[in-house]
């Protein structure tokens, strides 16, 4: 097609001449531009002669024509909460960032579209931002996990002061995988870090998970985001390290560090392999007085320990460092080596590699929820489920057989 066909078949072919490359890539195509285009494959011809890939109008096309689905699919009342919660949010308003966190853990399916909408939003306002900060992550997101009795909410409670006197806002997501299933709590009582949770310049924010991986993947990552977006530039998520959330958690953040106490293998048997594997920084607690002798110990052991562990960045060598929360002995030499790793991984670049493999962890562990509970619920197999467990648990069938038998019903019907 030349020039003058185009021209025909596009009136305003010299409007869509003023889009710039640089706008199709960040692939965002302004909605009032949807009525001059007629067909997709007139616009890649018109994509060509600019050298855009008609890959990336297509993704750009969809992604935009998803959001207006969105945005277009709310009634006025929703689209007036998504715009006050946006608005109050990016003016650092505390309460709508707590009602924005509240909307994105809602189990309710409109409320969870709605939602979506909102973080839709929130992530156009990073991208905008992060260009601004010549493509510098907003925040540094920083994973704390430990032991139950660890000291982690009497360091976060030391930490937290330390950072927002020094001119950060910190905010704390605390996730808490036992509350909905046990009905207790390994985190979340309410006397924990009293005097931050005074500061203003700090968000505590406990980050229920309805007792899933799946939970804590989708709440946590858009409470992060949330935060992000409230201005809060040090994002604490602490997790217990005696299951799987931590290492959920490991994965939607640019630092993990494991807090130990300096206590006997047996007190530590608990904490997995795994899981010191992916410590960038391990912090012994409790430092101080009689506890320093077994401090500097667990320091030696964990020293000799990582020395064998297979290296993970290319820039940064986990570190073993001691600190007492109760005299602030170590918490500052700590935030000093958490700068350093920050700055090697982001001028190596390895920290944006590691955010965008992130968030193809993030998209997949929710597929794989929303999976999950699309079977659980699925008429050819619900009510199956209980007999073949109870027969897997009796041992009459086997968990294979049994798998396959509901993966069978799943797929034979429509
Ligand atoms: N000596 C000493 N004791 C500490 C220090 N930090 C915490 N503790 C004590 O250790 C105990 C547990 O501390 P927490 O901060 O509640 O530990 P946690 O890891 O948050 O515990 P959970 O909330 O159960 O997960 C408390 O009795 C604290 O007073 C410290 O730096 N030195």
């Amino acid at each position: 097609m030349n020039t003058l066909s185009l021209l025909l078949r596009f009136p305003h072919y010299r409007f869509l001449r003023k889009i710039s490359f640089k706008s199709f890539h960040s692939n965002f195509i302004p909605g009032s531009l949807f009525p001059y285009i007629q067909s997709f494959n007139s616009v890649c011809l018109y994509c060509t002669k600019w050298m855009l890939p008609a890959s990336d109008l297509k993704r750009g096309m969809c992604y935009q024509a998803t959001v207006d689905q969105q945005t277009q699919g709310l009634c006025d009342k929703e689209q007036r909460l998504v715009d006050k919660l946006y608005s109050g949010l990016i003016q650092g308003h505390r309460a709508c960032l707590a009602e924005a966190i509240t909307l994105v853990e809602s189990t309710q399916s409109r409320k969870k579209e709605i939602a979506q909408v909102l973080i839709q939003k929130v992530l156009s306002y990073h991208r905008e931002q992060e260009k601004l900060n010549k493509g510098k992550p907003l925040a540094f997101r920083v994973g704390l996990s430990g032991p139950p009795g660890a000291g982690k909410s009497t360091f976060i409670e030391c930490f937290g002061k330390m950072l927002t006197e020094r001119g950060h806002k910190v905010s704390v997501l605390a996730v808490d995988p036992s509350s909905s299933t046990s009905g207790g709590s390994l985190l979340g009582d309410k006397t924990r870090m009293t005097e931050l949770s005074r500061d203003m310049n700090a968000y505590i924010r406990p980050s229920p998970t309805r007792g899933t991986l799946g939970g804590v993947t989708r709440t946590t990552n858009e409470a992060i985001l949330l935060c992000e977006g409230g201005g809060y530039d040090i994002i604490l998520v602490e997790t217990v390290g005696v299951g799987q959330s931590e290492f959920a958690v490991a994965d939607m953040v640019d630092m993990f560090v494991l807090l130990l106490p300096p206590a006997g293998g047996d007190e530590l048997q608990g904490i997995k392999r795994g899981i010191i594997e992916m410590a960038d920084l391990v912090a012994i607690t409790k430092a101080d007085g009689d506890l320093v002798v077994p401090a500097r110990r667990i320091q030696a052991e964990y020293v000799s320990a990582m020395k064998l562990l297979r290296k993970r960045s290319k820039v940064w060598r986990p570190k073993v460092m001691r600190m007492s929360a109760k005299t602030g002995e170590g918490i500052s030499d700590m935030w000093d080596k958490m700068t350093e790793f920050h700055d090697l991984m982001l001028t190596s670049g390895e920290l944006v590699t590691k955010r965008r493999k992130q968030q193809k962890v993030w998209m997949w562990n929710l597929i794989q929820e929303n999976m999950l509970d699309h079977f659980r619920s699925h008429l050819a197999v619900r009510d199956k489920i209980p007999l073949l467990e109870e027969k897997v648990l009796s041992g009459v069938l086997s968990p294979g057989l049994a798998a396959d038998l509901l993966l069978k019903a799943f797929k034979d019907r429509p």
